[in-house]
C-alpha cells in the first residue's frame, strides 16, 4: 500500500490533493493518507453553508471554510483533528461496507485500552459519544474512504462555529446529523502526543500491508495548486455550490427595536432570486427598491456591500447602516 504523510495543513490544498489522487490515472493504489487542516469548516458536497454554520462566529475567528466532493455532513478540523483517506479500486467485497476502514483505528486505540465501536453510519465512537465522522465517494471503479479523528480538538469553539441560529430554512440540501462528541485524549490513562498517536497508527497500518511512501513530482503539485485556483479557493465553490433555498429569519436594527422579517429565495448559484423585508419598512416605496437593488446579487458580503453603496442608499433611507443590512442578510 502506498502512504503519503500530507503535511501541508491549508484545507484548499488538502483537499484539492485529495482530489487530484482520486482522479489522476497515472497514481498508484491504494494509498493511505494522513493530513490535518488548521482552524477549518468542511462542509458536504451537498450542503448549504448559510444552514450549517455560525457564519458570524467563523468570519470573526478567521476560520476557512471548504467544500468537498464527499457527501454527508459538516464537521471541524483544527491542529487536535486527524483526517486519514483511502484510495483503492472498488472491488466487490466492499458494497457498502465501510467499516473495514475503521479497523486500524479501532486497533490503535486497543493498545491504549481504549474501546472504539463502529456505528452504521461508519462514525467511530467511545462510549456512544462521537469522535471520528467519515464519508465516501466512487468514481471510474474506485473509492475514496475519508475520516476525521478528534484526538485533541478545541470542541468549544467547535461547538460555536457549527451552533445555528433558529432561522426557518427550506431546501434539498443535505442536514448535519448532530451528535455529542468527545476527544480521544480524553480517554487515555498515559499521556500520549499526537505525534504519537500518528506514529501508532501508522505503525498498526504497516503490520496489516507494507507501506511504502508516495512521492509527487514538481507537475503534480502545480496541477493541484491549479485546482486550488480554480476550485478549491473559490467562494463559487464553498459558498455558492449549495443547493437553492428559502429562509426566514428575524432581525433588529440596533437603533429601532421593531423586528424585521426577511425572507430571501437563494439560488443554486448563491444569488438572490427574490428578497422581502417586513417589519417597520412596510409600504415604503424605497424598501422595494431596495428588494429589487439586491436580486441576482451572490449572497456575498462585498457584493452586497457594493451594491448597496452604488445605490447610494444612507442618501434614501439614512435609519439603515449598510454595514448592518448586510450583516441581517447573510448571518
Ligand atoms: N472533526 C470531527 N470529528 C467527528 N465529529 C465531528 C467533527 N466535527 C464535528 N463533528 C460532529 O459531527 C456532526 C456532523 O456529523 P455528520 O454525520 O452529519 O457528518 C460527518 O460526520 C461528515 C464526516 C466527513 C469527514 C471528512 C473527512 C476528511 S474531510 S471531512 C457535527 O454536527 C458534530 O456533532
Amino acid at each position: 500500500m502506498y502512504f503519503y504523510r500530507n503535511q501541508s495543513t491549508n484545507p484548499y490544498f488538502n483537499l484539492a490533493l485529495e482530489e487530484y489522487l482520486f482522479m489522476h490515472e497515472q497514481l498508484k493504489m491504494p494509498l493511505f493518507m494522513l493530513w490535518q487542516n488548521d482552524n477549518t469548516i468542511v462542509v458536504g458536497r451537498n450542503q448549504n453553508v448559510m444552514e450549517e454554520i455560525n457564519l458570524q462566529f467563523v468570519n470573526d475567528m478567521n476560520t476557512k471554510v471548504v467544500r468537498r466532493n464527499t457527501g454527508g455532513g459538516t464537521v471541524y478540523h483544527d491542529l487536535g483533528n486527524v483526517n486519514y483517506t483511502f484510495i483503492q479500486e472498488k472491488d466487490s467485497s466492499i458494497g457498502m461496507d465501510f467499516s473495514q476502514f475503521s479497523v486500524p483505528i479501532i486497533k490503535t486505540l486497543q493498545k491504549w485500552g481504549v474501546k472504539a465501536e463502529c456505528t452504521k453510519r461508519n462514525d467511530l465512537r467511545i462510549n456512544d459519544f462521537k469522535f471520528s465522522g467519515t464519508a465516501q465517494t466512487e468514481k471510474k471503479g474506485r473509492i475514496l474512504h475519508h475520516g476525521t479523528l478528534l484526538f485533541n480538538s478545541d470542541l468549544n469553539f467547535l461547538r460555536a462555529a457549527l451552533r445555528t441560529k433558529n432561522d426557518k430554512f427550506q431546501s434539498k440540501s443535505i442536514q448535519s446529523v448532530r451528535s455529542s462528541i468527545t476527544n480521544i485524549s480524553e480517554h487515555l490513562s498515559e499521556k500520549i502526543s499526537i505525534d504519537d498517536f500518528f506514529n501508532e497508527l501508522i505503525n498498526v497500518m504497516q503490520a496489516e500491508a507494507s507501506l511504502e511512501s508516495l512521492l509527487l513530482s514538481e507537475r503534480d503539485l502545480s496541477e493541484i495548486n491549479k485546482l486550488v485556483q480554480d476550485k478549491y479557493q473559490k467562494w463559487e465553490w464553498n459558498y455558492g455550490h449549495s443547493p437553492g433555498y428559502q429562509v426566514e429569519k428575524v432581525r433588529c436594527l440596533s437603533n429601532d427595536s421593531n423586528p424585521i422579517k426577511i425572507k430571501i429565495d437563494v439560488n443554486r448559484h448563491g444569488r438572490i432570486n427574490t428578497i422581502q423585508f417586513e417589519g417597520p419598512f412596510n409600504g415604503r416605496i424605497q424598501i422595494q427598491d431596495l428588494e429589487n437593488i439586491l436580486k441576482n446579487k451572490e449572497m456575498k458580503s462585498a457584493v452586497l456591500l457594493e451594491t448597496l453603496s452604488f445605490c447610494n442608499i444612507n442618501n434614501f433611507m439614512p435609519e439603515i447602516n449598510s454595514n448592518e443590512l448586510v450583516e441581517m442578510i447573510l448571518n
